[in-house]
């Protein structure tokens, strides 16, 4: 197996990750999706991050070179495209981490590529592009990895050696459900009023759908087996709306940016759920229908 990571979504959170992988002295290879985004790159070759430009290379889907190690981090909506068209070039065992929010892309990578490792992740850290390949590196979190098949991942200390904080999960199902909860309760809510975080705790109604919302989350959590948090669920989501109060949603910024937003792994992967579990979930499905209208109008 080569040391060469290949990252596939080169946006905020592959940018900084391949100037992480960088750091941490592994060759990295980005996988462009227009020739005009790989003439771009090719004036620099590198990254650059906090003044400091991190070497690396770049190539088109079609590009014929075997892939062993791939990060994953397009938006979930792009995710089924975009793997499909590298799909052929990845190598029986090769190791493959999915760094997303939502739910749904993960268990699909891995009924694509059976023969293959897949890894899950979550991070809070924060990032965004300040222009193609020269990113912003908004807020320092943590990047939690793990696999809900396999326990020990010696792999991942190697990758300890760059500058982000990485954790070893041993229940990231857990962690994603918990990102996935909070998620539900503020995005939608927040694309649907065009609002920041903070509203959904000054106003009483948006503040009592948001409770609705947790509710229905909870009974779904439930039902997959998954403990969510100690206490309520809405009171998570309100320290997270307090906490965030002046941030606009990654839901919101798509949307008003005409982006197809990340709703389907979302609140659409917890009413599917809700669905096979036998559950209702009337505000979920409003919202998600209501964020789908928007995104197509
Ligand atoms: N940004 C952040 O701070 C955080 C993001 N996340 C999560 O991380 C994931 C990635 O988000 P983020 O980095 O912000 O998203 P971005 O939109 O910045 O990056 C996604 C990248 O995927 C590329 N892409 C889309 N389709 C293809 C394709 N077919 N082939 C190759 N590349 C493709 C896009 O290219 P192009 O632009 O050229 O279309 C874009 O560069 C999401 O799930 C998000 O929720 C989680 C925590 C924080
Ligand atoms: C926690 C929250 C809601 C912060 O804005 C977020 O993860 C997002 O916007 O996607």
């Amino acid at each position: 197996m080569t040391q060469q990571w290949h990252i596939l979504g080169a946006g905020a959170i592959g940018s900084l990750w391949a100037c992480h992988l960088v750091d941490a002295g592994f060759p990295v290879k980005l996988i462009l999706h227009t020739q005009e985004k790989l003439d771009i790159f090719k004036q620099k070759n590198s990254i650059l991050l906090a003044d400091r430009a991190y070497p690396m290379t770049a190539e088109l889907a079609d590009a014929t070179d075997t892939i062993d190690q791939l990060l994953i981090t397009t938006k979930t909506v792009d995710t089924n495209a975009a793997f499909n068209s590298i799909q052929a070039r990845i190598n029986p065992g090769a190791r493959l981490m999915v760094l997303q929010n939502g739910m749904g892309s993960q268990q699909w990578v891995q009924a694509q590529r059976p023969d293959t490792n897949v890894t899950w992740a979550s991070t809070t850290d924060g990032a965004w592009l300040k222009a193609p390949f020269h990113l912003h590196h908004a807020g320092q979190g943590i990047t939690h990895i793990g696999s809900p098949q396999q326990q020990c991942l010696p792999w991942i200390t190697p990758l300890k050696n760059g500058f982000l904080t990485l954790e070893e999960d041993s229940d990231i199902r857990l962690t994603l459900w918990r990102k996935l909860a909070i998620n539900c309760a503020i995005n939608p809510l927040t694309a649907l009023h065009r609002c920041k975080n903070g509203a959904l705790i000054n106003n009483p109604d948006y503040l009592s759908t948001m409770a609705a919302i947790c509710r229905e989350v909870e009974l779904v959590a439930q039902a997959s087996h998954i403990e969510l948090f100690d206490g309520p669920l809405i009171e998570q989501a309100c320290h997270v709306a307090e906490i965030t109060a002046e941030n606009y949603s990654s839901m919101l910024q798509d949307v008003q940016k005409g982006r197809q937003t990340e709703i389907d792994s979302i609140t659409g992967y917890l009413c599917e759920t809700a669905k096979s579990a036998g559950i209702p979930v009337p505000i979920n499905l409003m919202l998600l229908n209501k964020i789908k209208q928007i995104q197509t109008t």
